[in-house]
């Protein structure tokens, strides 16, 4: 759009000038010209703005007559309430208050209008049979394919098919058992390391910050599985990579206002911002992108010289043969960054319930005692022993039922489309709220609200919910995540070591917690996730 209106106060400044009406402006036609044509470009884009912020929403986007709930701010729609509330909080109220048949529109900051689908039919039309209409908006550009590479994540159409189809092999079920030795290492490891520092504690229950430890020990186990690397975040959390993500998912004020700026100007506009946050997301891609190269350069040398290979997703690329280099960077900046601060917050979640319900870590420990009685230097851990403790199993599904780790994400429609019938134009937002879907009481029952692994016994072992579109965590479809079961292999190992050998307790009870911000969410109190813990012994 903002080409056209370039195009268009060109043309209108030349005519202008043509027709002497810029005469009194200067002598020079060549001033008149550029004078007439950034005045023209400066007044149509503002018209513009003003048009699609406050007329275009209120009378005449086709949208209207959708069921909507009511906006307290003419001019900012809900966008404060959604600043300032837990994020996806607002969208669980609608779903509950307002009557709809899958769809609610509501206007987001400076009355962006967004579409939220509420019931199964429609998240199926977005997810499987419309997935390539309903694309990743282009706010992504900036920000994620700046950090997460080119690759899967944000690929469309036929592009997507053929990456999709060379990354499969690699998470398949034999693969992602000959990576449960690592999974299982490394969450040892993350143990025995927190052991030390509570033992070094100079008093009882000393308190611990588990959003760092989850983060550390998660990008050591992606980078090991996705490149062969330790990045020994665990032991030197001072590492490059470390502190560059944790720039990334932990956004300073400024770059939320980036990112908030980022709907409404192009890309490229956005790159020329001679903001701190700006550089701040300039120089953790080069970052990441130095670490990724150097890791696919000794990576093609190690294959040369025919050295004996960890079995990790880039070997699988390598041995497939058909993305070129800076294909296989994109994949692997995606694979870094989808894959370890998503665990990480699901990690987070469960330290966090269990410091909160007692009983229920207490269940959970004695069901993981009972299946390794060995402790963490059991010899016969397996994958299989693992996937057999219903308890952790039942447990895991309901802090990721319960606390999705990306609790909304984006659409937006390619082309003109429809949804359960309704016009939908082009460029229309569409957010998926997982936080919202996955604790609703149409789907889940009246205590989709509480926090209940055992209702992961129920009939059918889908949690009582009626329908997998009820279940967004990982969302369904061509674009769902395609490291589903590697991240639950590898979250149930981690909640297994974990809660086998602690018992945590709130720094403070009932410790306020922050949770907004970021693409994934965690619990935050004071920077962090403060937990007392102790070592529980006998195990
Ligand atoms: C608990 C852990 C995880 C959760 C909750 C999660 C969730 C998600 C979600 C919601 C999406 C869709 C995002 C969107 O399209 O807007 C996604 C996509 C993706 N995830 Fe995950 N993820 C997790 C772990 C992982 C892991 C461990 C990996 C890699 C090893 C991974 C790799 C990806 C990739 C590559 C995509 C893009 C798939 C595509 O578009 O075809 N994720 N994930």
């Amino acid at each position: 759009m903002f080409q056209q209106t370039v195009i268009l106060s060109l043309a209108e400044s030349y005519l202008l000038v043509r027709f002497s009406y810029l005469s009194a402006v200067s002598q020079s036609t060549a001033v008149q010209f550029l004078v007439g044509a950034v005045s023209l470009l400066l007044l149509q884009s503002a018209l513009y703005g003003l048009y699609h912020w406050l007329i275009y929403p209120a009378w005449f986007s086709p949208l209207l007559g959708l069921p909507e709930p009511k906006a307290p701010s003419f001019w900012n729609g809900h966008g404060a309430d959604i600043v300032k509330a837990r994020t996806g909080d607002p969208h669980k109220a609608w779903m509950k208050e307002i009557p709809n048949d899958g769809l609610i529109l509501y206007k987001g900051i400076m009355n962006r209008e967004r579409l939220m689908p509420t019931n199964p039919k429609v998240l199926a039309e977005v997810l499987t049979s419309k997935s390539y209409t309903f694309v990743k908006p282009r706010l992504f550009q900036f920000s994620l394919a700046r950090l997460l590479g080119n690759g899967l994540l944000m690929a469309e159409g036929d592009e997507h098919k053929r990456q999709r189809k060379i990354l499969t092999p690699a998470f398949h079920p034999r693969h992602l058992r000959s990576l449960f030795p690592l999974f299982w290492s490394k969450s040892v490891e993350m143990v025995r390391l927190i052991s030390a520092e509570i033992e070094k504690a100079e008093v009882e229950n000393p308190v611990i910050e588990f959003n760092s430890w989850s983060s550390r020990c998660t990008l050591d186990i992606i980078g090991k599985a996705a490149a062969g690397v330790d990045f020994n975040a665990m032991v030197d959390p001072t590492g490059h990579m470390l502190q560059v993500y944790r720039k990334v998912f932990q956004p300073s004020d400024g770059q939320m206002w980036i990112g908030i700026l980022n709907m409404f100007m192009p890309p490229w506009f956005m790159r020329s911002i001679p903001a701190p946050a700006v550089r701040e997301i300039a120089a953790a891609r080069a970052v990441i992108m130095k670490i990724c190269e150097d890791i696919i350069r000794t990576k093609k040398i190690q294959m040369a010289e025919k050295q004996e290979m960890h079995p990790d997703i880039l070997s699988i690329m390598m041995e497939d043969g058909s993305l070129s280099d800076e294909e296989m960077k994109n994949q692997l900046m995606t694979f870094m960054a989808a894959g370890h601060e998503t665990t990480a917050a699901a990690v987070s979640w469960t330290c966090y319930e269990l410091a909160r319900n007692p009983e229920i870590a207490e269940r959970l420990r004695q069901a993981i005692r009972e299946a390794i009685p060995g402790g963490l230097d059991d010899p016969n851990v397996t994958m299989d022993t693992i996937d057999n403790i219903r308890y952790l199993r039942n447990f895991c599904n309901e802090i990721l039922r319960f606390h999705p780790p990306v609790p909304l994400t984006l659409r937006e429609a390619g082309k003109d489309a429809t949804l359960n019938g309704h016009f939908i134009p082009e460029n229309t937002a569409i957010m998926l709220v997982p936080a919202a879907i996955n604790t609703s009481p149409e789907f889940w029952g009246p205590d989709a609200g509480d926090f209940n692994p055992d209702r992961w016994d129920k009939e059918g072992g889908a949690g009582g919910c009626t329908s997998n579109y009820a279940n967004m965590t990982f969302l369904m479809g061509p674009r769902s995540c395609i490291g589903q079961k590697f991240s639950i292999e590898e979250f149930r190992a981690l909640t297994a070591c974990l809660a086998g050998a602690f018992a945590f307790e709130e720094e403070t009870k009932d410790m306020e917690i922050s949770v907004r911000g970021g693409i994934t969410q965690r619990p935050v109190h004071n920077g962090g996730l403060p937990l007392k813990t102790r070592i529980v012994p006998g195990w």
